[in-house]
């Protein structure tokens, strides 16, 4: 995997005292011991994160503990006192904390774009010219800006909006229009800080459901700030969680929930519904770890003993067992499928949700649900206490 941003160490202090600063922050102080000693305002430190291409890196925290901060040093509107901010231009790494200027407006022009929380729409200009804005000052010729323009509002389904003014838009269509402003500059690395945070709550979550569509489509490096939990979750394929301008754990959402790294995080996850997050994979024994149960490759899918399996040479399942009685194994996905009272074992994907292997211990009387690879060979299984750990997260 390739790197597009990685941030080295990177510390940012407001103020006149970044020296004495930079001291304390080697000394592990906090931001209010900073800023009581030198009158300096801590933004963020020692901050290391490799966001690679193509991933949604999520940079949540609560107010103030940093994200806008780290965010502003890739396109350098925020100036690192140390460390770099490397950024992949044409296969090279371009510093952005210390490359010359004429290298910073390129990188500005052409890799990365931002997409801001209040629009930042011109209120002058109809939404074809807002979009445009970006090409029109890279000095783009008007009949390329207006085919990229019309592509891009095309993109977000706003073609019909082309002339109208900003005040003529709901909010979350004027941040479609600051999406497709961002997109038609065909940068490949966005920077978005809080750009959801205005709307309500309906509009918020159908322009996430938007944005990871798009994303499909377009594989961009998205850089994503946001002070909420569950919309991290729901986007990110990475997160970082931020306290007090440092980064206290990265990781994929799940790592996140099922292993917070401190209280901070605790807390955060704390109210989070895990089945948003967990599939069958997060949860399962591996099978190395399951009970033998007599010869010829039985083995227990569960710690109470109702249900095994014998699995071949190949990893296959040959035979099922149910309470001693002989079982037969379908999908996770068939859950409907059959009468209740037929014996049964589900199994499923490693990337079935959670919920969907709740659903399947609930039809079949709390038997364990076993888990198959792509080649449908058994890999784990899931027991009732597993799925208790996870949701209790103990
Ligand atoms: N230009 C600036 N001048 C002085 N201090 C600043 C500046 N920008 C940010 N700060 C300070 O840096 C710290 C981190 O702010 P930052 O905006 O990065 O936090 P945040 O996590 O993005 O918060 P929010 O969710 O409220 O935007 C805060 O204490 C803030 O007051």
């Amino acid at each position: 995997m390739n790197a597009a941003v990685d941030f080295k160490n990177v510390d940012i202090v407001f103020g006149a005292a970044q020296k004495e600063a930079l001291e304390l922050i080697d000394k592990g102080a906090t931001r209010a011991e900073i800023l009581e000693k030198t009158g300096a305002v801590l933004g963020c430190a020692e901050c290391n994160l490799t966001v690679n291409e193509g991933d949604i890196s999520v940079l949540m925290g609560l107010s103030g503990s940093g994200k806008s901060t780290l965010l502003r040093a890739v396109n350098r509107l925020n100036v690192p006192a140390r460390g770099s901010v490397m950024v992949t231009d044409d296969g090279r790494q371009v510093d952005v904390a210390s490359c010359d200027n004429a290298t910073l407006r390129h990188i500005r022009q052409t890799r990365v774009a931002m997409v801001f929380q209040q629009f930042g729409l011109l209120p002058w200009r109809t939404v074809e010219e807002n979009v445009g804005l970006g090409l029109e000052l890279s000095g783009v010729r008007e009949a390329e800006r207006k085919e990229r323009v019309r592509k891009q509002l095309a993109l977000v389904g706003l073609e019909q909006w082309a002339k109208k003014y900003a005040h003529e838009l709901s909010g979350g269509m004027q941040q479609r229009v600051g999406l497709a402003r961002a997109f038609a500059t065909e940068a490949p690395i966005l920077l978005m800080d809080e750009p959801f945070s205005a709307l309500d709550p309906l509009i918020r979550t159908k322009l996430q459901d938007e944005l990871l569509q798009l994303q499909e489509k377009l594989k961009k490096t998205i850089i994503f700030v946001s002070h909420d939990l569950e919309e991290a979750l729901k986007i990110g394929s990475h997160i970082s969680i931020m306290e007090g301008g440092r980064i206290v754990q990265t990781g994929a959402p799940e790592d996140i929930v099922l292993r917070p790294a401190n209280d901070y995080v605790r807390e955060f996850i704390s109210n989070v519904n895990p089945l948003s997050v967990l599939t069958a994979w997060n949860v399962m024994r591996d099978r190395r770890d399951l009970e033998h149960a007599g010869e010829d490759g039985w083995l227990w899918l569960d710690r109470r003993q109702t249900t095994r399996f014998k699995i071949d040479a190949d990893g296959l399942v040959a035979a099922a067992e149910r309470n001693g009685q002989p079982a037969i194994w379908l999908s996770c996905d068939e859950v409907e499928a059959l009468p209740p009272d037929a014996p049964r074992v589900f199994w499923a994907r490693p990337g079935t949700s959670l919920k969907t292997v709740m659903l399947a211990m609930h039809r079949s009387q709390t038997s364990p649900v076993a888990l198959f690879d792509e080649q449908s060979r058994f890999v784990g299984a899931i027991g009732i206490r597993d799925v208790l750990s996870a949701v209790l997260r103990r």
